[in-house]
């Protein structure tokens, strides 16, 4: 039997590529305790945009919520995961042409990233704002990307960024959907429960659809 199971979340590895300026990635699996020497323990030291991570309001706008002010539920139920194609560095919302006039409320874009990344990404695909702005006017509220961010890396105005803020639909970045089949799962995203924070790394995990109870919601 194939595992339920898909796990969309980067592993992090010690120095994982991230966003250029950001803080280094760092992990040491392992590092005894000094007295006593009876257990391993680890440590972390980690950007809150390092891999797979969640951006809470705050990130891009200082009057928006902080990640303990987000509900989880936005983060947990019915999700499309979606192939799609950027023109012009952008994917716009031409995309959705073809697809139903109400989506679930949480929408994957698998833009063609590797399931590791050597180095960071520069040239990834990010989103025209009007492609936010009709993906929530068809009911979504969460989009995730398999791209570092909604918005291209040099950007300074972060559009993509505002109208999600605008439109009401959070961000989810750093997936990694390779292999993963298009088509309704449901979504698992746990960002780790830090208070006061702009975003979190997260595992995320997509089960078939319909294993959460709550249906499409
Ligand atoms: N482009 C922004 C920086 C930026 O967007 C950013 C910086 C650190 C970590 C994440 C970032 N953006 C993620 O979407 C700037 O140059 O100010």
């Amino acid at each position: 039997m194939t595992d339920p199971i898909i796990d969309i979340s980067r592993q992090l590895t010690p120095g994982h590529p991230n966003w250029p300026g950001d803080a280094p990635f760092r992990v040491e699996a392992g590092a005894r305790i000094a007295q006593g020497d009876s257990v391993n323990t680890g440590e972390i030291c980690t950007s809150t945009h390092t891999g797979t991570h969640v951006d809470a309001p705050w990130h891009y706008a200082d009057t928006g919520a902080r990640l303990d002010e987000v509900g989880l539920d936005v983060y947990l139920g019915r999700c499309r995961v979606l192939t799609v194609r950027a023109e012009g560095g952008l994917v716009g919302p031409a995309t959705l042409a073809d697809l139903p006039a109400v989506l679930p409320p949480r929408l994957l874009l698998h833009t063609g990233q590797p399931a590791r990344w050597a180095e960071f990404p520069q040239d990834f695909a990010a989103l025209d704002p009007a492609f936010v702005r009709e993906a929530a006017r068809r009911g979504v509220r969460l989009i995730g990307t398999d791209s570092p961010s909604v918005d291209p890396l040099t950007s300074k105005t972060l559009d993509a960024h505002r109208a999600c803020l605008e439109a009401g639909v959070l961000i989810l970045e750093g997936l990694n959907l390779s292999g993963v089949p298009d088509g309704d799962h449901d979504l698992v995203c746990l960002p780790l429960p830090l208070a006061g924070v702009d975003g979190a790394p997260a595992r995320a995990v997509l089960l078939p659809a319909g294993t959460l109870p709550g249906g499409e919601a």
